[in-house]
């Protein structure tokens, strides 16, 4: 018989965390021994045997949960947000003194969510302007987004190494905010609205032409694929990844 792999979920009676306990629990071959809330201590999860943590928390807990895991020899998949580059930097650098544990940090678990990302930096090379918008519940504690982020990083990245000029924008005067926030200099622009889940759209435009590229969650059921790739995959995968593409094949194959 196949040894079950022992995961566990930090979160587990969040919106998310929730989520992951019944899909890990339907999984065949994961074996969920560890299910936390807020007040239950981190040593459970050694008690519990977990071979994979996973963290669905809060920007706050999340690096402490996660540097507990490594310093236990556990691989950890991540769904919160609040991975600055400074927390990234501490984590690589902890991860040196374990070089065979895998930890995932990922932005979005969504499929979709991941290749519009992706699309979005590709096509981000080749218009004069670039902005974000995304669209979330209004429960969420955090702004921008951890996707919205990661977005206009990897779009600011691509900008720069093809050359592309900042985008213009001749505004002078304004309210605080009326720009939304920069990350990497691409503006991104935060909606809270009841009756919403999770929702972004890269606006790209060039004279007389606008790409949109709009991905929607409209259930948490949309994470559930990725967050299981990630339990599966995180032991063959040493060291820090960050974004879930760096588990899949995101080439396209050969022309016809
Ligand atoms: N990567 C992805 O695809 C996705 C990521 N997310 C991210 O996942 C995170 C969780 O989102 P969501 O489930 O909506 O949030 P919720 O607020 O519903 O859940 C957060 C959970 O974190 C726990 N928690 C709160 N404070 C602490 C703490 N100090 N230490 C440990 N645990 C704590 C809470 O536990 P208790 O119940 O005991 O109070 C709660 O259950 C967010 O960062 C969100 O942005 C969300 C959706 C998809
Ligand atoms: O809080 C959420 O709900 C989500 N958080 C993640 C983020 O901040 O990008 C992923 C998804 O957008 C849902």
């Amino acid at each position: 018989m196949t040894e079950l792999l022992p995961v566990a979920v930090l979160g587990a009676r969040g919106r998310m965390g929730a989520e992951a306990v019944r899909s890990i629990g339907a999984a065949a071959d994961l074996d969920l021994v560890a299910a936390l809330g807020r007040s239950d201590p981190l040593d459970t999860l050694v008690s519990a045997g977990a071979a994979v943590v996973v963290d669905l928390t809060v920007p706050d807990a999340t690096a402490d949960n996660v540097r507990f895991a490594v310093e236990h020899g556990m691989h950890a998949v991540v769904g919160t947000t609040g991975w600055t580059v400074e927390r990234l930097a501490d984590l690589r650098s902890l991860l040196g003194s374990t070089p065979s544990t895998g930890v995932l940090i990922a932005p979005n678990f969504a499929l979709g969510s991941v290749l519009a990302t992706a699309f979005a930096a590709t096509a981000a090379r080749y218009f004069e302007s670039v902005e974000i918008i995304e669209l979330h519940h209004p429960d969420k504690v955090d702004a921008p987004s951890g996707t919205a982020a990661r977005t206009a990083q990897l779009i600011a990245a691509e900008r720069s190494a093809a050359g592309v000029p900042d985008a213009p924008d001749a505004t002078r005067d304004q309210l605080d905010g009326a720009r939304g926030a920069r990350v990497d200099g691409v503006p991104v622009h935060s909606v809270r609205l009841r009756g919403l889940t999770a929702h972004q759209e890269v606006l790209l435009g060039g004279p007389g032409e606008q790409l949109t590229i709009r991905h929607d969650s409209f259930d948490r059921a949309s994470f559930m694929p990725g967050v299981l790739l990630g339990i599966r995959s995180v032991s063959h995968h040493p060291g820090l990844t960050v974004g879930l593409d760096g588990y899949l094949d995101l080439q396209a194959g050969p022309r016809p």
